[in-house]
């Protein structure tokens, strides 16, 4: 079976979702922006401030290499798909499914956000224009799961009948 993995935007529900996934596969669930806490003692927002997106982004490629393919929930950090590297080690360790919303739905989620680096003061066109910029990379090698006005239980039941 591999890994169950999941992709997509910031906000898209990838954590909330992969937590209810979890649940009803009874498997365990690694989120990697929470495993990168852990393993550098910090928040992602404060990775960003001290080292860079750069080397965050370094970071973020280690831990994608250092997962073992055993059969496990795997929500990614929204921008962990940007590199061609990353996207083929997860290829190579189980099937990626790509949780897609609608833009407008994912900015009501995000514009009151400040846990999210990447969002600080930016405006909602070019927060649109990142998405727009990377949805060829959430759909390389993915599944697309609808996820606009589901709930994450919906979600995960949608996933489950495509594995
Ligand atoms: N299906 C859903 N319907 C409504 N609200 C949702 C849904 N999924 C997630 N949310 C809410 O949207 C917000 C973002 O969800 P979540 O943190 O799971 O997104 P994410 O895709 O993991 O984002 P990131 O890429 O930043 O890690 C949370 O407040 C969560 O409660
Ligand atoms: O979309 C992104 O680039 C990011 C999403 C978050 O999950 C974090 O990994 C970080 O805030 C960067
Ligand atoms: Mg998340």
């Amino acid at each position: 079976m591999g890994l169950v993995i999941l992709t997509g935007f910031m906000g898209a529900g990838k954590t909330t979702a992969g937590i209810e996934l979890g649940k009803k596969l009874n498997l365990p669930v690694y989120d990697t922006d929470q495993l990168l806490e852990e393993k550098h003692r910090m928040k992602v927002k404060e990775m960003f401030a001290e080292y860079g997106e750069e080397k965050f982004r370094n970071f973020e490629t280690e831990m994608l290499q250092s997962l073992s393919d055993s059969p496990a929930i795997v929500t990614t950090g929204g921008g962990a798909v940007i590199k061609e590297e990353n996207r083929h080690v997860l290829k190579t360790k189980g099937q990626i499914f790509f949780l897609h919303c609608d833009f407008d739905v994912l900015y009501e989620r995000l514009k009151e956000d400040t846990a999210r680096p990447l969002l600080k003061e930016k405006s909602k066109e070019q927060i649109e224009k990142l998405y727009e910029s990377r949805l060829a990379c959430y759909l390389d090698g993915s599944v697309t799961i609808n996820t606009t006005g589901k709930t994450p239980e919906d979600i995960a039941d949608d996933i489950i009948s495509r594995l």
